[in-house]
């Protein structure tokens, strides 16, 4: 996966998982101890087992919701063998499975592809410890479906018999599989007999691959790094930036006004169908990613960069705060939706569809913010595919880009002005790291340290250097249902 392809997705098109699900009616069951199913969730008909195995792929037409189910096993081989971002592979132009379904499978699809990620620790354990001796390690087809199949099971309101029966069709239908029939059944029926067990264990299964793990235990303690995976396991909020009076969109939405401002709302909404979605009142945004914006401090009439700037969270900020801002985005198609979110909102900015290094501005600017391209890892919640994706060697090639990213914007910087760093990853070497290596190199900048006294609602969220940072997990401001992982480092040019 490419750096641009992790970035989060900050301001949301309708196709999102919250609508998606809301439109399938596929509710996923809580995650954690003890939370048994309710049947009775969306109809995936009732299939029977059978059907003539068909070579690669199914040319036959199949009981209802097998090609959901062969369209989920296509889409969850492409993330977790190949790499692939699952974002893309959910869109307009994305897999050709996915984009012949109807909107309910297709909601349908989100839903299990959010489910199996989310928990693939743990469904791969439950799977593990029920086979009589390990898959094939090339059995990628095989432990796809069980993986799907297991996630109905544990996951989502899907009656049984109807998950395991279609699990079996799927495996029988296919020449790759079709002699695994009776081990697809076998296995997907303990884990169904088995699954307050699984589910009371499931907590205490690894989340996120070893390296990962291994990484956060090192830079964040295990306690920490356990409340990172706890929250990484639940469903985030879904939270919006008000464009203008917090108090009266939290009212009008039923939402929870957190103390940045920001509106908290459950998850189960479908965000284009809420009040002021037409008439761009709000946008997508988790609480954490809308703070570094707020570092520069009064921006009204004054000329802003806003660097990496798509899909726009931050640009519509700054221009709702009466900059005037240039945003520069390399990406073609990301530039065109940073375009359509602002146009929603009403906003405008000046577009520059560059390369951070060669853009050269006309004049310089009285405030920089740079949201890096980053390893994303604070944003996993979001995007539960993101673990299965990342490599290490990525956060290391990624580390030399900020730096010298950093170096170029802050040449374009009038004297006096300040700079904002931000990156949306859990991984010093992005964050602490880079604003280190920044000030120390660069002496025509002072560091401006973040303190409680400027921002009392971030004091849990202010190192003691002068930073922000926040972990999933953390909650802000009471509200217990946690932040995406971000940086930011302040600095003013001096001369
Ligand atoms: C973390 S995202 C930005 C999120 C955005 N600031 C927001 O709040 O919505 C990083 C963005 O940087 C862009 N990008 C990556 N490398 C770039 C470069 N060299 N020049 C300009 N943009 C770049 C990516 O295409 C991606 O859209």
């Amino acid at each position: 996966m490419s750096a641009d392809e992790g970035a989060r997705r900050d301001v949301r098109e309708p196709h999102n998982t919250q609508e998606s699900r809301a439109a399938s009616g596929a509710r996923p069951h809580r995650s954690g101890a003890g939370k048994g199913p309710s049947k009775g969730g969306p109809k995936t008909g009732g299939p029977k087992t059978g059907g003539k195995a068909s070579g690669r792929g199914t040319a036959q037409p199949g009981p209802p919701g097998l090609a959901a189910r062969d369209a989920a096993t296509a889409i969850l081989l492409k993330v977790v063998r190949d790499g692939s971002p699952l974002g893309p592979l959910l869109e307009a132009g994305g897999a050709p499975g996915f984009r012949a379904l109807s909107a309910q499978d297709k909601g349908l699809v989100r839903a299990i592809l959010d489910a199996a990620l989310r928990h693939r620790g743990a469904i791969e354990d439950a799977i593990r410890k029920r086979l009589e001796r390990p898959l094939d390690e090339k059995a990628h087809r095989l432990s796809a479906l069980l993986h799907l199949g297991a996630t109905q099971v544990l996951y989502l309101d899907v009656p049984d018999h109807a998950a395991i029966n279609l699990a079996v069709t799927a495996a029988g239908r296919d020449r790759r599989t079709a002699k695994t029939k009776g081990l697809v059944n076998s296995v997907l029926r303990r884990i169904a007999r088995e699954r307050s067990e699984i589910l009371a264990s499931a907590a205490s299964v690894n989340g996120a691959p070893d390296w990962l793990i291994a990484r956060w235990e090192k830079n964040w303690g295990p306690e920490r790094t356990a409340a990172i995976l706890a929250a990484h396991a639940d469903a985030p909020p879904l939270d919006l930036t008000p464009k203008s009076d917090p108090a009266e969109l939290a009212e009008r939405l039923s939402g929870d006004l957190l103390p940045n401002g920001s509106v908290r709302l459950d998850r189960l909404h479908t965000v284009s169908k809420l009040p002021g979605y037409e008439t761009g009142d709000w946008w997508v945004q988790d609480a954490a990613a809308a703070i570094p914006a707020r570092l520069l401090g009064d921006i009204s009439g004054k000329r802003v960069a806003d660097l990496c700037a798509a899909p726009g969270g931050k640009t519509a900020q700054l221009v709702a705060g009466g900059a005037i801002v240039t945003a520069v985005e390399k990406s073609s198609s990301r530039m065109r939706r940073l375009k359509g979110n602002l146009e929603r909102l009403r906003l405008s900015a000046e577009f520059a569809e560059a390369d951070v290094f060669s853009f050269q501005p006309a004049e310089s600017f009285d405030f920089i913010l740079l949201d890096a391209p980053c390893s994303a890892t604070g944003t996993i919640r979001r995007h539960p595919d993101l673990p299965w994706t990342k490599r290490e060697d990525e956060i290391v090639m990624l580390r030399k880009v900020q730096q010298d990213m950093l170096a170029r914007a802050a040449n374009w910087l009038k004297p006096g002005g300040i700079l904002v760093y931000a990156t949306c990853s859990l991984e010093p070497e992005e964050g602490e790291e880079q604003a280190h290596i920044f000030t120390k190199s660069h002496d025509m900048f002072e560091p401006m340290p973040l303190h409680a006294a400027e921002f009392p609602e971030l004091q849990d969220f202010c190192t003691p250097e002068g930073f922000f940072r926040s972990l999933p997990g953390m909650a802000f401001g009471g509200d217990s249902r946690g932040v995406d992982g971000f940086f930011a480092a302040r600095w003013r040019r001096l001369n």
